[in-house]
């Protein structure tokens, strides 16, 4: 095995939380940083054009290609669950919508973890550190940071219409989903950089790459990390990698930080003998920290996708299907940035309620000019759009596990969506709030025909039933190594990321999360990095 040098921090994946990391490390110039990447350089123009997002999801290029197990709640289906594997990681491929989530989120996380750093109060300065907001500075915002927040470019008609129909159904319009309350209904602000996707390798990594301090390696796989038991405790030591035909070690002097995302950084634990100890010896992994939480408490947010056919309406399903439509597209993207291929898939948000005993808003809406039978597959051929509806505070829990000890093989992901009555319960509610929105007369001009999940659905059952037929991932995996207070026997770290049981290793990623957020999850990772890197600052100067 090649040594690839001794470093004072490691961190393992160049995604989300990654770069943010990598950045925040390195500005201190007296220590050095390896980042290991198993994707590539995020070099694919279909990364930087928005639209480029349906191509980028199932291309091994960009796409771990992942598959979750088959699906009681689904009905017995498998799902596509796609993860960014390059430079940026899910950042490169999602759909770039800016989004805290609701401040009672973080109040929760404080609750849960002990630690009042976790409070909304504690995390805004984080989220503003970081923020270049297109409204500039405010109380709420922040201006002249790495994570540009832009209005998009464009606006629908029949998105128009569906603002005012929500709003006839009682969700009002708002202005802004970004100051810990969202509930309302408005256009998504997205991370876009003059109409071109502004993922994290390019806001944060692009500008410390430079720095002598930095190593970047791309196309290398972490296999395990080293740890060793001395006497005193485990300690780890660092990372065994390959790439390009090689295997290498890396020594961390000072911390190894686990950066691989709610999949991969469980598996990683796993794979190092650190995770539940039956799930280790099925694997014929030997158990070094029987921690019974890592890759527990999987929590997502599940999409319904209803689909309306329209009249009188262009959408994109229309606009993009001739030659004619799609050079205009082309014409209006590479002149203005903008139109259609600048284009975040969902454009329109709403937040509701799918009962009024909700202290906030529990369903998001993404509301989509187009519609297609599943990811992947083209646009229907008829005009369309889309009315996506999540439950955001799933009382449902998957787990991700390995089943063998190759580290090259996908763990298995079992999201058990669908699994407690109150979870069907929300999802037949929020089929049928969808109904009263289409139904409002805002949209009777587009006359709307339910196409999915179809009108001989109409009973709670029914509706959960249909549910299960239509539901699919809206690719916010989190919580897999969640942080907790000490004696919580499922707390893989603690409420500073610190790996329980192995000194020197910490986690930073979506899958801290306790709880998820009440909203989507990439620009919530980025906080958790931010804090993740004051706490490792604090840590270096503490240390004798
Ligand atoms: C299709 C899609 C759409 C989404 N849309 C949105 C959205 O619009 N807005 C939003 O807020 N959120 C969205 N999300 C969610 C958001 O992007 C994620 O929550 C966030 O990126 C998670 O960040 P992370 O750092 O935890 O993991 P990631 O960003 O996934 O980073 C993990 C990194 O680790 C690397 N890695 C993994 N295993 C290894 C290994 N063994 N060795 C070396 N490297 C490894 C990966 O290649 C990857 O680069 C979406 C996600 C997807 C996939």
């Amino acid at each position: 095995m090649e040594s690839a040098g001794e470093y004072d921090y490691i961190i393992i994946g160049g995604g989300t939380a990654g770069c943010v990391l990598a950045n925040r490390l390195t500005r201190r110039r007296d220590i050095n940083v390896l980042l290991i990447e198993a994707g590539g350089r995020d070099d694919y123009v279909w990364i930087h054009i928005p639209v480029g997002y349906l191509h980028c999801i199932g291309n091994p290029r960009t796409d771990w290609l992942y598959k979750t197990e088959p699906d009681a709640g689904l009905n017995g289906r498998s799902l596509i669950y796609p993860r960014g594997k390059v430079l940026g990681g899910s950042s490169s491929i999602n759909g770039m919508i800016y989004m805290r989530g609701q401040s009672q989120d973080y109040d929760r996380w404080a609750e849960l973890t002990g630690d009042p750093g976790w409070a909304w109060d504690k995390v805004l300065p984080l989220f503003k550190k970081s923020e270049d907001y297109h409204g500039g500075a405010s109380e709420l915002h922040g201006s002249g940071g790495e994570w540009r927040v832009e209005k998009q470019r464009l606006s629908w008609e029949l998105l128009d219409a569906f603002r005012d129909a929500a709003e006839q159904s009682g969700i009002r319009k708002i202005d802004d989903f970004n100051g810990g309350d969202n509930d309302g209904c408005n256009y998504f602000d997205v991370n876009q950089k003059r109409g071109i996707r502004w993922n994290t390798a390019k806001a944060f990594l692009k500008p410390a790459a430079k720095r002598p301090n930095l190593t970047i390696m791309t196309g290398c796989h972490v296999e395990r990390l080293i740890i060793e038991d001395t006497g005193q405790g485990k300690v780890c030591r660092g990372v065994q990698f390959s790439g390009g035909g090689t295997a290498y070690s890396a020594t961390a002097v000072l911390e190894t930080v686990l950066t691989a995302g709610a999949v991969a950084s469980p598996q990683i634990l796993q794979l190092s003998g650190i995770g539940p100890a039956a799930v280790l010896r099925d694997a014929g992994v030997a158990v070094q920290v029987d921690a019974p939480g890592v890759g527990d408490n999987l929590q997502d947010h599940l999409q319904l996708r209803m689909i309306y056919k329209v009249s009188n309406a262009r959408t994109l399903n229309t606009t993009a299907a001739s030659w004619f439509g799609k050079m205009k597209i082309g014409m209006e993207y590479a002149m203005f940035q903008s139109g259609p291929m600048s284009m975040a898939p969902s454009q329109l948000g709403a937040f509701a309620r799918s009962d009024p005993g909700q202290a906030t808003p529990n369903l998001q809406y993404h509301v989509q000019p187009l519609s297609l039978e599943k990811f992947g597959d083209p646009l229907h051929p008829f005009p369309a759009f889309t009315a996506s509806v999540c439950n955001l505070r799933p009382s449902s829990r998957g787990h991700v596990r390995i089943a063998s000890a190759d580290s090259y093989a996908a763990p298995k992901i079992t999201p058990n969506y669908l699994s407690t009555e109150q979870d069907r319960k929300t999802a037949a509610a929020a089929l049928s709030l969808t109904r009263k929105i289409v139904a409002a007369p805002a949209l009777a001009r587009f006359a709307p025909q339910e196409f999915k999940p179809g009108i001989s659905f109409q009973t709670e059952q029914e509706l959960a039933d249909a549910a299960g037929q239509i539901g699919t991932t809206i690719f916010h995996p989190v919580g897999t190594c969640k942080m907790g207070r000490a004696g919580d026997p499922l707390a893989v770290v603690d409420s500073e990321l610190r790996v329980n049981g192995v000194q020197k290793l910490r986690v930073v990623d979506a899958s801290v999360m306790p709880l998820i957020t009440s909203g989507n999850t990439n620009s919530p990772t980025i906080m958790i990095a931010e804090r993740a890197a004051e706490l490792i600052a604090q840590a270096a100067k503490a240390a004798p």
